[in-house]
C-alpha cells in the first residue's frame, strides 16, 4: 500500500492523543480517528455515553458499530448554513453497517490462480505489418510516428484478406476487446486509395470513397482521430524525384458526420468533398436522402465497426437504408458516366465493387442478420492464437460458422477477473475502498486510471457529487462543481481551508477520500459537449508527475463514473481497472466482457472487478459458462458462485476469482485487525451527513436509489432468477445511497422523486445505456422552502401508496409463510416481489 496516498490508515504513529485532539480539525482524517480512539481508551465512560448518542457534529468518538439500529437525535445541521434548516430530518435510524447483513458463502481466495503472461490480443512477435502486403510508407509512418510495429493477432488475420487485390470479397472481422480492429480497416482503406493520388485530376472534389459507420458520436470521433493521425504522416515515397513528392494523403481529406455541428455546415463541408468519412447512422441517412451534392456515387468502401451495438441501438433499418441509398447513388453515378455526362477525366475503375466490412465483437444472431443483409460472400476473419498458415487462420465462410455460433465472447486472457460479494449495506464503503486500494497500487509517477460502471445517470450523478462534495473534514465539504453552479459563496472557503478537493470546470471534481485523483462522469443525459469534454480529459489525464511538476492541481489518477454508455469501443489509454459496482443490466454477459474490455487493450494489464450482491451469487457461475461459450450457460451453474472445476485449468477462459469484501475495505481503509469496520462506519457517517446536509443532497440520492431500483427492474427475464428486485432488501439497498430512511420513508417524504408517474404507467427509466428515457425520468416535487405543506397526501401518486401497500402486504405475507429471503432478514425484506417488480416498472397491481 502507498502510504502517501492511502494516507497512513495503517501506521499508528504512537502520539499521545487526548480529549481535545479529537476535535481537532486539522491533519489527516484517520490522523483524527485515531486520536478519537485513544479518546475513548482513556476514558471508558465517556466512550458509553459517547456510543449512546451518535452525535453527528460534535467531533466525538464513534462507537464501534452498534448490534442493533440506532437513533440519531441530532442530524447535522450547522447554525451558519440556512439552507441545511430547511433540509433538517426528522430522527433518523441509524443501523451499522456490519450487522444484519445476510450470511453468504464467502468466495475462497484461489492464492494458486494466476492470469496467464500470455496477452491475447498483444502486438505479435512472430508477425510483420510488411510480411502481411502492407505497403512500406505506411510501415515505417506506422513505427517511426504511431510507434506500432508489430501486427496484433486480429491484424495478421484481416489485412492480406484486405489488402490483396485479386479478389474483393466483403468481410467479417471478430476479435475480442482492445485487439486493434480499427487499424485492421483503416490501414487496408488508405492503402487501397492512396494510389489514386497519381491520377492528375485528383482531388476531394472526388467524393466520398471509403464510409465508416460507428454507433456513437465518441466512437465516431476516436476512429476519426486514428485516421487523421494515419493521414497526417508524410506519406512521400523515398524515391525525391519531382513527380512523387507531392505528398499523397494531400487530397485524402476525412471528416465526422455525427449531427455535432449544422446540417448546413455538413452540407458545405460535403459539396467541398470528403474521401473519407466517419459517421452515425441517422445522420449519414439523412445526408443520402436529403444532400443532392453528396457525391458518393464511387464510394469503394462502408465499414460497420460494432455491429452489435449497431443492432442493439436499434440502427438495423437505418443501415438498410444507407446501403440502399448506397446504391441508388451509384446508379445514377454510373448512369451519368455512361451518357458521358461524368466530367471526371477518367481512369476510374467503375467494374469494381464496393466492400464492406462488419466489425463485430461478437456473432450473436442479430449481428449475423445484419451480416445477411449487408455483406455478400464474406470471409469470416477471426484472431488466431498460434502461428498458422495464412490459409488456415481462421477465415472460413459465414455459413460454416454462424450455424454453431454461440454468444462465446471472452475478455483478453491477461485480464485478472475478480468478483467481490458486497452485502448492499456495503456497497458504497467497499466502492470507496476498493478505489483507495487500487490507487495505492499504483506506481508513483506512472499515473492510474480506473473507470467504475453503476446502473443510471441518476447513480453516476449522486456518486459523483457525493464523491465530490463529501468530505472528511467534519462539517466542511470539498469545492465541487456544484458549488460552482449553484454559486455556493462557502465554496471558496471551503477552498481555502481544505487542500483541494475543489473542482475545476464542471467536468473534473476532487475528493478528499481519494487524494490526487480528479473524478469525472460520463452518461448520455450529459450535453454532447460536456461528453467530448470529459472523454478528451479523461483520456489525456493524468498528467504524471516529474520533479518539476507535484502540484496539487495536476493530480495523478483518474477515475471515471459512468453507465454502460462508456462500454463499447472506447479507447481510453492507460485504465488500469474496470470496476462493476452495478453489473449490467441488458446485455447479460457480452455487455459484461464489453464494459471489461475498456482495460487490457493491446496486450497491457487490466484488472477487473465485479461488486455481486448476496443474491446474485449465481451470476458468477452463470457469466463465467458464458464466457466460455457453454450452451444452457446457468441451468448447471445454480447456486454456484464459480467452482473449484471451473478454476482448475480455466486460465484466460473467462475465470472470475473471489475476494472477500473485509479484504477490500482492509486494502482500502487499512488499520489492524477490524479497524476497518469502525473506519468504513466513519466514511457512511460522513456520506450519511452530507446527504441531510442539503435538500438537493438528499435528492440526488433519492433519485438515484429509485432510479436504481427501476434500472434493476429491466434485468431481462432469463436473468430474473439472480437479479430480482423481490431479492434486494432495499432497507440495505438505501444505507448504499447513504440514505438513512428506510424505502417507504422515502417516497413519504415531501419533496421526494417518486418510483413513477401519477398513472402508474411510466417505463422503468434507464436501460442498459443509462440513458434515462424522458417519460420515465424521475419527477421531482419543487415545493421545498415554500412551506407549502398542504396537499401532501393528496398529491400522493397512486404508484406510490400502491407501493407501500405491496411492501405492508408482502411484510404480512412473510410473517403468515413465513418465507425467508436469501438476500434479507430484517424488516422491509420483500418476500414476494412481484407485486413490487411490477409497482416498480408502472404496470398496475
Ligand atoms: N499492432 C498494434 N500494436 C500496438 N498497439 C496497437 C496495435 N493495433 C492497435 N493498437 C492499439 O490498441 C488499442 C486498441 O485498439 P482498437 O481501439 O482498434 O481496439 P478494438 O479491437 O476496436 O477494441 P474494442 O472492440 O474495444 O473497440 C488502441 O490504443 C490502438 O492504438
Amino acid at each position: 500500500m502507498d502510504d502517501d496516498l492511502i494516507l497512513n490508515l495503517a501506521v499508528d504513529d504512537g502520539r499521545k492523543v487526548n480529549s481535545k485532539a479529537s476535535v481537532n480539525k486539522g491533519g489527516r482524517w484517520t490522523d483524527r480517528l485515531k486520536a478519537k480512539r485513544g479518546a475513548k481508551r482513556k476514558s471508558r465512560s465517556d466512550e458509553k455515553t459517547s456510543a449512546k448518542a451518535v452525535s453527528n457534529d460534535d467531533g466525538a468518538a464513534r462507537p464501534s458499530p452498534a448490534k442493533k439500529p440506532r437513533r440519531d437525535p441530532a442530524p447535522p445541521s450547522k447554525p451558519d448554513h440556512p439552507k441545511s434548516q430547511a433540509a433538517r430530518p426528522q430522527p433518523q435510524f441509524i443501523s451499522s453497517l456490519f450487522t444484519s447483513n445476510p450470511r453468504v458463502e464467502a468466495p475462497v481466495a484461489d492464492h494458486n490462480h494466476k492470469v496467464p503472461q500470455q496477452p491475447s490480443n498483444a502486438p505479435l512477435d512472430s508477425s510483420t505489418f510488411a510480411g502481411l502486403g502492407l505497403s512500406p510508407l505506411l510501415v515505417s509512418h506506422l513505427t517511426t510516428k504511431m510507434h506500432i510495429s508489430a501486427p496484433t493477432s486480429i491484424q495478421k488475420a484481416a489485412l492480406p484478406a484486405l489488402l490483396s487485390s485479386s479478389h474483393s470479397r466483403d468481410l467479417f472481422i471478430q476479435a475480442q476487446t482492445g485487439s486493434g480492429k480499427t487499424l485492421s480497416f483503416l490501414l487496408p482503406i488508405i492503402q487501397d486509395l492512396l494510389p489514386l493520388s497519381s491520377l492528375s485530376w485528383i482531388d476531394r472534389s472526388i467524393g466520398t470513397l471509403a464510409i465508416i459507420i460507428a454507433p456513437t458520436r465518441e466512437l465516431a470521433k476516436q476512429i476519426s482521430d486514428v485516421l487523421e493521425a494515419l493521414l497526417q504522416m508524410r506519406l512521400r515515397p523515398e524515391r525525391d524525384d519531382e513527380a512523387s513528392s507531392a505528398r499523397m494523403t494531400r487530397w485524402l481529406v476525412s471528416g465526422v458526420l455525427t449531427g455535432g455541428s449544422t446540417r448546413t455546415h455538413e452540407k458545405a463541408r460535403l459539396r467541398k468533398g470528403l474521401p473519407i468519412l466517419v459517421a452515425t447512422p441517422g445522420r449519414l441517412l439523412d445526408h443520402l436522402q436529403n444532400t443532392t451534392s453528396f457525391n458518393v456515387g464511387k464510394c469503394r468502401w462502408l465499414v460497420l465497426d460494432e455491429a452489435d451495438r449497431l443492432m442493439e441501438l436499434g440502427f438495423e433499418e437505418t443501415i438498410r437504408g444507407i446501403v440502399k441509398g448506397l446504391d441508388g447513388r451509384r446508379g445514377l453515378a454510373l448512369q451519368a458516366f455512361r451518357e458521358g455526362k461524368s466530367l471526371e477525366a477518367g481512369g476510374w475503375d467503375w467494374e469494381r465493387r464496393r466492400r464492406t466490412v462488419l466489425c463485430s465483437a461478437t456473432i450473436r444472431e442479430d449481428v449475423q442478420k445484419l451480416a445477411g443483409t449487408t455483406l455478400l460472400d464474406p470471409l469470416v476473419v477471426k484472431p488466431t492464437e498460434s502461428d498458422i498458415p495464412p490459409e488456415d487462420k481462421a477465415a472460413v465462410g459465414l455459413d460454416g460458422v454462424s450455424s454453431k455460433a454461440t454468444e462465446k465472447f471472452t475478455p483478453p486472457s491477461q485480464l485478472s477477473q475478480k468478483y467481490v460479494v458486497v452485502p448492499l449495506k456495503l456497497r458504497l464503503v467497499a466502492l470507496v475502498a476498493l478505489l483507495r486500494q487500487l490507487l495505492g497500487q499504483a506506481q508513483k509517477g506512472r499515473g492510474c486510471k480506473i473507470i467504475v460502471f453503476l446502473s443510471c445517470t441518476d447513480s453516476v450523478d449522486f456518486h459523483w457529487r457525493l464523491l465530490g462534495d463529501a468530505s472528511m473534514e467534519e462539517g466542511e465539504e470539498s469545492k465541487s462543481s456544484s458549488d460552482e453552479e449553484s454559486g455556493d459563496e462557502e465554496g471558496s472557503e471551503r477552498d481555502v481551508k481544505s487542500e483541494a478537493k475543489g473542482s475545476n470546470d464542471g467536468i473534473a471534481s476532487r475528493s478528499s477520500l481519494l487524494p490526487d485523483t480528479s473524478l469525472f462522469r460520463l452518461h448520455g443525459s450529459l450535453p454532447l459537449a460536456t461528453r467530448q469534454a470529459t472523454v478528451r480529459q479523461f483520456s489525456s489525464s493524468p498528467k504524471p508527475h516529474s520533479s518539476t511538476n507535484t502540484s496539487p492541481s495536476s493530480p495523478q489518477y483518474s477515475v471515471l463514473l459512468c453507465t454502460s454508455v462508456a462500454s463499447r469501443g472506447l479507447d481510453l489509454p492507460l485504465v488500469r481497472a474496470v470496476i462493476q459496482c452495478d453489473l449490467p443490466t441488458e446485455g447479460g454477459a457480452t455487455e459484461y466482457v464489453h464494459r471489461v474490455g475498456r482495460t487490457a487493450r493491446a496486450g497491457r494489464g487490466g484488472e477487473a472487478w465485479a461488486f455481486v450482491g448476496p443474491s446474485e451469487l449465481e451470476w458468477v457461475g452463470w457469466v463465467e459458462a458464458r464466457m466460455r461459450g457453454e450452451e444452457g450457460a446457468g441451468e448447471k451453474e445454480k447456486g454456484k458462485g464459480g467452482s473449484k472445476g471451473d478454476k482448475e485449468g480455466g486460465e484466460g477462459k473467462g475465470q472470475m476469482v473471489g475476494v472477500k469484501v473485509e479484504e477490500v475495505l482492509r486494502g482500502g481503509f487499512g488499520g489492524k485487525g477490524r479497524e476497518y469496520e469502525q473506519r468504513a462506519t466513519e466514511v457512511q457517517l460522513v456520506f450519511e451527513r452530507w446527504v441531510l446536509r442539503k435538500h438537493e443532497n438528499a435528492e440526488l440520492a433519492r433519485k438515484a436509489y429509485l432510479s436504481h431500483m427501476r434500472a434493476y427492474a429491466t434485468h431481462p427475464s432469463d436473468e430474473k432468477h439472480i437479479f430480482h428486485i423481490r431479492h434486494l432488501h432495499i432497507g440495505h439497498l438505501a444505507k448504499s445511497f447513504a440514505l438513512r430512511e428506510a424505502p417507504t420513508a422515502v417516497s413519504h417524504k415531501k419533496g421526494s422523486s417518486k418510483l413513477s408517474n401519477a398513472k402508474g404507467k411510466s417505463r422503468p427509466s434507464s436501460n442498459a445505456r443509462g440513458n434515462s428515457t424522458p417519460s420515465a425520468k424521475v419527477k421531482t416535487r419543487a415545493r421545498e422552502g415554500k412551506g407549502d405543506s398542504s396537499g401532501e397526501d393528496d398529491d400522493e401518486p397512486e404508484a406510490e401508496r400502491r407501493m407501500r401497500e405491496a411492501v405492508r402486504a408482502q411484510g404480512r405475507l412473510s410473517k403468515k409463510k413465513g418465507v425467508l429471503m436469501s438476500s434479507g432478514v430484517s424488516e422491509f425484506q420483500v418476500t414476494a416481489g412481484n407485486d413490487l417488480d411490477a409497482l416498480v416498472q408502472g404496470y398496475r397491481l
